[in-house]
């Protein structure tokens, strides 16, 4: 199949599929040294969790990590790093009447048009529920980060029409906690879970917006042509299902600008180059520049509603409708802020490492 693949050299490689035994990820590349247990990922997993509040997928799983692996005395050996977890509350039966009918907005069509051979079970490996790998070499690349002082932490901004307003950066994480919809403004937050439960009611869904934010990240990382860091990490992040579209900064707005109004300018303080505005997310010209990197993605609705639309049957090579029951995301924003930021911390550690500031065999701080 190819494409499973994330990162140069700090890589990450997932396998597994919604309904197969089990799901995980195969991390290479990551230096020798680093302290790392189950709970470093687990923490991460259960962010991801489904089956956790009535505004996510109803299906129960524990998600429980085990580290196959890549460790030795409770730190990494600079071995591949191997981290599993076991599919438990499978139930294909949703999937059986409609196997032949490809679900409007999800990725059948294009994987049996592709591969003929097709897991129809909840979409195979193009489920949701893959992005489990994606959060377990996310999990490791933070804490890789986290001993560079590099934090990553994602929110959600927008759901439907309801925008949050905007919060200090410092305080996103304990504003989103405790909040199932993962949005740091606690107003905009009530209305987004009512619009949630609405469009759930009607067998619908709704999108949204979700920020990540890399605070502390040095001047210096990305290259100036095709491996810019904005490029691979927008490449990271359309790489996670549901994702339409990636805004670095300012995004699709400096189109309405002169370059006088937005140009990000440089001033010194306490011996530190600095911009007075961020406009460009702290990537210029493919490269860092030590400001905080802001990525924006747009989410779509959940592609699996229960209204009925219409599809083909490609068996009988007929038009037909479809209804689709089965346990679904009613919105997958809350559940794809850990996804992103997981996304984002692998570009970033492999970045550290291919730039130098971080060793690639062992932990030098
Ligand atoms: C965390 C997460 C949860 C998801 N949950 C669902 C879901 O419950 N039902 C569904 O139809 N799609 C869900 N999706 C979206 C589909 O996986 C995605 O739309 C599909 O793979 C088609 O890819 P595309 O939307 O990128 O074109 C989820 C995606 C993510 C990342
Ligand atoms: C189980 C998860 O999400 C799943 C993502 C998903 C999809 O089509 O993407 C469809 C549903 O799967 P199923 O029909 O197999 O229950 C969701 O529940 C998960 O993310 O852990």
């Amino acid at each position: 199949m190819g494409g499973n693949r994330l990162g140069k050299i700090f890589q990450v490689t997932t396998f597994g599929s919604s309904h197969g035994k089990a799901i995980g990820a195969v991390i290479d590349g990551c230096p020798a040294g680093l302290p790392l247990d189950a709970n470093d990922i687990q923490r991460e997993l259960d962010r991801r969790r489904p089956g956790t509040s009535e505004i996510t997928t109803p299906r129960k799983e524990e998600d429980k990590v085990e580290i196959l692996s890549g460790t030795f005395q409770g730190k990494t050996d600079g071995t591949p790093i191997a981290a599993i977890v076991y599919n438990k509350d499978v139930d294909p039966s949703a999937y059986e009447s409609i196997k032949y009918k490809p679900r409007p907005g999800h990725g059948d069509y294009g994987w049996i048009s592709r591969y003929g051979h097709y897991d129809y079970r909840g979409g195979g490996r193009g489920s949701g529920r893959v992005t489990i790998g994606h959060v377990i070499g996310g999990a490791i690349a933070k804490k890789l980060l986290e001993t560079f002082n590099i934090r990553i932490i994602g929110h959600v901004t927008q759901i439907g029409r309801i925008k949050a307003k905007r919060i200090d950066p410092k305080r996103i994480e304990e504003h989103t906690l405790e909040n199932p919809v993962r949005c740091a403004d606690e107003k905009a937050a009530e209305e987004m879970i009512k619009l949630i439960l609405e469009a759930k009611e009607k067998g619908d869904s709704v999108g949204g917006i979700v920020e990540i934010i890399v605070s502390g990240a040095p001047a210096g990382l990305g290259e100036p042509v095709f491996s810019k860091l904005d490029a691979d990490i927008a490449h990271a992040l359309m790489g996670i299902g549901a994702v339409k579209g990636v805004e670095i900064g300012l995004g699709f707005k400096v189109a309405e600008y002169n370059a006088s109004e937005i140009n990000d300018e440089y001033y010194i303080r306490e011996g530190r180059i600095r911009t007075l505005t961020n406009n460009s997310g702290g990537i210029i010209g493919g490269i860092s520049n030590g400001m905080p990197i802001i990525a924006r993605i747009a989410v779509k609705p959940t592609p699996s509603i229960s209204l009925p639309q219409r599809t083909v049957n490609l068996k009988s090579m007929k038009e037909t409708t479809i209804r689709i029951k089965g346990r679904h995301d009613p919105c997958i924003c809350p559940r794809i802020v850990p996804v992103a930021e997981a996304s984002v911390a692998i570009i970033i550690a492999d970045h550290m490492i291919r730039a130098g500031f971080i060793h690639p065999c062992k932990i030098k701080t």
